[in-house]
């Protein structure tokens, strides 16, 4: 009985991967569908206007997420609500959130993880998973991608926001304790292009598992 969290930069491939995971150990997947996310494109068109409202609407899908995912004991998931907070810091830092609004947002989260702590059954996931791509890789990741308003063209100013962000996760990796944890070289390995990558990145968090069930027992 297994819940996985996937964490990582903006097209670090998350998602891919979280799909992978789930066939592979016959899990349930749950994603954070982007298309049907009305408030992400008010957010990068005016960000001052909408960062508070887009984290308030991303912590109340990933509180239902991990409920439901920590009660059914199976699962993957493609974002952590452990990581929200350093993309909203982030944006408050760079004069998208005023204070008042990172108070609420903050306490807010406090509530809803000491909630998480309290259930009755599994209270952390087993493992959560790093997907460290370099920027430039994060760069041809988004490119290739090509969601049209995550796009440089579209705005040039998210060179910055993207640079910052990758290069935040890190220290934020580091601090990490909730659970066990494991960091997957993602330009290393490309595991949505190159099968040989996705064995050794499946057969390196299956072996972390391993270890950790170990350790358990
Ligand atoms: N807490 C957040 N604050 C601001 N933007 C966010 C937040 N979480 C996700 N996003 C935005 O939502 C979009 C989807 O993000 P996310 O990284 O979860 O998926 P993704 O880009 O499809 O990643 P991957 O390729 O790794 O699956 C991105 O444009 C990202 O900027």
């Amino acid at each position: 009985m297994t819940v996985l969290v996937l964490a990582g930069t903006i097209g670090a491939g998350k998602s891919s991967l979280t799909e992978m995971l789930a066939e592979e150990l016959e899990t349930q997947a749950f994603y954070e569908s982007v298309h049907d996310n009305k408030v992400l494109p008010l957010f990068y068109e005016n960000p001052q206007k909408y960062a508070f409202l887009l984290q308030i609407y991303f912590l109340n899908k990933r509180f239902d997420s991990i409920k439901r995912a920590l009660s059914d004991n199976n699962n993957v998931l493609d974002r952590s609500i452990y990581e929200d907070s350093l993309l909203f810091h982030l944006n408050a830092d760079l004069g998208r959130a005023d204070e008042t609004e990172v108070e609420v947002y903050d306490d807010l989260l406090k509530n809803m993880l000491e909630e998480i702590d309290s259930l009755s059954f599994k209270k952390r996931p087993d493992l959560l998973i790093h997907v460290k791509v370099s920027f430039d890789k994060m760069l041809e990741r988004i490119k290739k991608r090509g969601r049209q308003f995550e796009q440089l063209e579209y705005d040039p100013s998210l060179y910055d926001y993207y640079k910052e962000l990758n290069s935040r996760y890190d220290t934020w990796f580091e601090a990490f304790d909730i659970c066990p944890k494991i960091q997957i070289d993602g330009d290393k390995y490309d595991f949505v292009e190159n099968e040989q990558s996705k064995i050794q990145v499946l057969q390196q968090i299956k072996a972390k598992l391993k270890e950790i069930e170990g350790e358990n027992n």
